[in-house]
């Protein structure tokens, strides 16, 4: 049974729930599931150990951070295992996301604690800026990737000053009981990180708790707004990263053996559970029917990964079924596998490619967040542009050209968050991270982090004139 972890102290607190193995369906742990008192008890502890964290010379907070990522080096094995029981995805994807966790330990050790403050003189009049953290930061983390998105929180959060109360899925809660276990073991001083499982219900208890100073989360966009009006009357600092609808566009000069081997990467990765997954394909005529054809004989030999719960493979076959009823054609895929072993029982769907519905379709306007895309033709650079906005989300794009000049004008007038040229899903950890439109508020990654994990004083002074 995963107890939370309060104070320094694993507590066995609130009625169990099950947890279920996505590969077979069968249930893997039992977990408690955070109660009114679970929350309160971990928002206090955290609040408890805010002052002396706050306190601390930068330096020292970012040395611990060097030494949780040292913590997560020696557990290598036992996140890389909990992150895949827990998620059914594959050793080949863990083992670059966890390293890529343990980098964002490091990464903000090293922005935070290199950092300049803002400094003016001018007139005899000293203007400079301190930071401050918030105080007791609720981070609030969805199931794709559990344990490197927990880490874009909890690195910069930390190291800022604020302590932690963090919220996994419901269905991975074995990474964060791992990261628990790390921070017990390195000594950080108890209730720095505090770590509470459960359902939304626990979510939404602890960013209605009014110990809790800010909120960061990740998520769909529809509980990113409701966590919006839970905040509104606090107006506690928030920062969403939410999901997408991400359009990749392929221009006729591309290397198309790259586009189609980037969009498999793309669309299919994870099973298309990474919010940066492409789900809408816009390709110029010339080449469109070459490109759908050869990225639905690509489909068909990538490894099916499972759906993180029955209920979201429920989810993702009811956009087949809708594509279907919408007039799709559909070049591969539509249903589920099968194996003749136990994953007969797990939340598999097939890779799928289908074309030939309106761009008002539910479709190709709600994010489904499964192995699946749309593919359509377009005819020219401004065409391909439109399409690509006409979307509620603006999360992330890609581009296949071989113009330069095209791929820096158009991914100018993008309306996402990230663009990608000739590659997807490449990201130096120093640069902004997010959304526009519904995929979220603010930007996280390097100093952007900061600025959201703290509050900026500025500080003026009238010094002394000098006799003229
Ligand atoms: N933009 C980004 O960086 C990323 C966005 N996502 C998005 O996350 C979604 C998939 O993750 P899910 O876990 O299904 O999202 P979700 O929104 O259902 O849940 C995310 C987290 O919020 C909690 N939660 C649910 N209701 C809550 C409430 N009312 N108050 C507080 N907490 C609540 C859940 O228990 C979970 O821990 C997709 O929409 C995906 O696009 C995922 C990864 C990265
Ligand atoms: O590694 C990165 O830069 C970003 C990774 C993001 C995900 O895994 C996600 O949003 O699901």
């Amino acid at each position: 049974m995963l107890t939370h972890f309060i104070g320094g102290e694993p507590v066995g607190a609130g009625r169990p729930f099950p947890v279920h193995d996505p590969v077979t369906g069968t249930v893997i742990r039992q977990v408690h599931e955070a109660d009114p008192e679970v929350v309160d008890r971990a928002v206090r502890a955290a609040r408890e150990a805010a002052r002396d964290w706050a306190a601390l010379p930068v330096g020292e907070r970012a040395g611990w951070m060097r030494r949780l990522a040292e913590g997560v080096e020696s557990r290598f094995d036992d996140l890389v295992s909990a992150e895949i029981t827990d998620t059914g995805t594959s050793l080949d994807q863990t083992r670059l996301d966890i390293p890529r966790g343990i980098a964002n330990l490091r990464a903000f050790a090293e922005i935070a604690a290199q950092r300049p403050d803002d400094a003016f003189h001018l007139s005899g009049v000293l203007s400079y800026t301190v930071r401050r953290p918030l105080g007791v930061v609720a981070a609030i983390v969805p199931w794709n990737s559990p344990f490197l998105l927990m880490t874009w929180k909890l690195a910069p959060a930390l190291v800022a000053g604020n302590t932690v109360v963090v919220k996994p899925s419901e269905h991975t809660p074995g990474p964060a009981a791992v990261l628990a276990e790390i921070c017990a073991d390195a000594g950080l001083p108890p209730g720095v990180v505090n770590v509470i499982f459960g359902h939304g219900s626990a979510g939404r208890l602890l960013v209605e708790h009014p110990g809790v100073d800010a909120v960061t989360f990740t998520g769909s966009a529809g509980t990113g707004s409701a966590i919006m009006r839970i905040v509104a009357d606090r107006v506690k600092p928030i920062s969403f990263e939410l999901g997408g609808k991400n359009a990749g566009l392929v221009f006729e000069d591309c290397d198309l053996d790259r586009a189609v081997e980037g969009s498999v990467r793309s669309v299919f990765t994870n099973g298309g559970q990474t919010c940066l997954c492409t789900e809408r394909l816009y390709v110029e005529r010339p080449v469109f029917e070459e490109f759908a054809a050869r990225l639905a004989a690509r489909a068909q030999e990538v490894e099916p990964q499972p759906m993180i719960s029955m209920e979201h493979r429920e989810k993702v076959l009811s956009f087949y079924a809708l594509a279907r009823s919408e007039g799709a054609k559909v070049l591969t895929g539509g249903g589920v596998p099968t194996f003749g072993d136990p994953r007969d029982s797990g939340y598999f769907v097939e890779p799928t490619v289908v074309t030939g519905l309106s761009e008002w379709s539910r479709f190709n306007r709600e994010e489904i967040f499964g192995p699946v895309c749309h593919v359509a033709p377009f005819d020219s650079e401004t065409e391909a542009i439109d399409l690509a906005n006409g979307s509620e989300y603006g999360l992330a794009a890609t581009l296949w050209t071989a113009d330069l000049g095209r791929a820096h004008r158009v991914a100018q007038r993008l309306e996402a968050g990230l663009v990608w040229v000739n590659t997807w899903n490449v990201r130096d950890l120093r640069t902004p991270y997010g959304g526009a439109k519904l995929s979220g508020i603010g930007r996280e990654g390097g100093v952007r982090s900061l600025d959201f994990y703290s509050e900026p004083t500025t500080i003026t002074i009238k010094l002394e004139q000098p006799d003229a």
